[in-house]
């Protein structure tokens, strides 16, 4: 069985306060874009496991396709066994989401092919095991998404007819790392208000991770004001970067990158 884990945006991010247990309770609207993975997963007498495409840094017994197939057969011993295939497009540690959506597709995949007739209720619950962003991918729906990411509300957005033109400088930047970078503070706005009147959104939609990593990473912050002059009617950093987004109402002509950037443009 094959499925396509895809990215998110988020649109405004705010980081309101530090948690006792480590974590910061965010405010933000996330949004599925049409860039993608490739996961396969079959029966199979011996497990398996192969990835291509991308390089994945770390352990593949840290990877969260790996991990979501472990916490299933927490629950539900005596589940046969797998070949897993993941061909890795998505850019990593890009403030895109790709190994989260890994692993919320994961657990979708094995939800099918074992007839285990969990619905996302469920779903949600082990995706949450497995990371902040990950319960977002289950449904796959733009949400505003409260707590450590995993309080979900759905938001009607209507982005159709908008282009997306993405950016990646190949800058690494960790979650943990980014997260120690910013004071949280209380919001300044009401995010579903601003989301609601796109002509709010370049003065009111704010990325609270962008101040820190523009300051150790002016590129980013460049590729940001590249998409104003090319006229983006909004452009943010997503997440805790380094990838820049531009949202155009038209397909954008043609721009120039540096040739090392991840480009990847679609109308969504
Ligand atoms: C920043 C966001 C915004 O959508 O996305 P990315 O930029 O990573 O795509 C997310 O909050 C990333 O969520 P996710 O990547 O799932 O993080 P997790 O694996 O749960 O946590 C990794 C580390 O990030 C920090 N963390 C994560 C989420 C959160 N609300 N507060 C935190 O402080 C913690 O230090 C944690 O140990
Ligand atoms: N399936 C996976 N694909 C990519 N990275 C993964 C995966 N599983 C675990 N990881 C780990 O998660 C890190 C962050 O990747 P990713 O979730 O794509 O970025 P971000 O948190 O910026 O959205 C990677 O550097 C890698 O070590």
């Amino acid at each position: 069985m094959l499925s396509f884990p895809n990215a998110k945006i988020n649109l405004g991010l705010h980081i309101t306060s530090k948690r006792k247990d480590g974590y910061h309770e965010i405010e933000t609207c996330m949004v599925p874009i049409p860039l993608c993975d490739a996961l396969e997963m079959i029966l199979d007498k011996k497990p398996s496991w192969n990835s291509t495409g991308l390089e994945i840094p770390g352990d593949p017994k840290d990877n969260l396709i790996l991990k979501a197939e472990k916490v299933l057969k927490k629950d539900f011993p005596g589940l046969p066994n797998l070949a897993i295939h993941l061909h890795k497009n998505i850019p990593m540690g890009a403030g895109l989401g790709g190994g989260s959506s890994d692993g919320a597709f994961a657990l979708k995949l094995m939800n099918n092919l074992f007839d285990l007739h969990l619905d996302d209720f469920f779903l949600e619950e082990y995706a949450a095991q497995l990371g902040s962003d990950c319960p977002f991918f289950i449904e796959n729906t733009p949400k505003i998404a409260r707590g450590r990411g995993e309080i979900l509300d759905p938001i009607s957005l209507d982005l159709k007819g908008t282009w997306i033109i993405l950016i990646n400088p190949g800058i690494h930047v960790g979650t943990k790392e980014a997260y120690s970078g910013v004071t949280p503070s209380a919001p300044k706005g009401n995010l579903e208000e601003i989301l609601q009147d796109r002509n709010r959104w370049k003065a009111e939609l704010v990325n609270d991770f962008e101040p820190s990593i523009f300051k150790n990473h002016p590129e980013i912050a460049q590729i940001k004001a590249k998409m104003y002059e090319a006229g983006s009617y909004y452009s943010a950093m997503s997440g805790s970067g380094s990838s820049v987004f531009g949202l155009f109402d038209q397909k954008p002509e043609p721009i120039t990158w540096k040739d090392s950037y991840f480009v990847f443009e679609s109308e969504l």
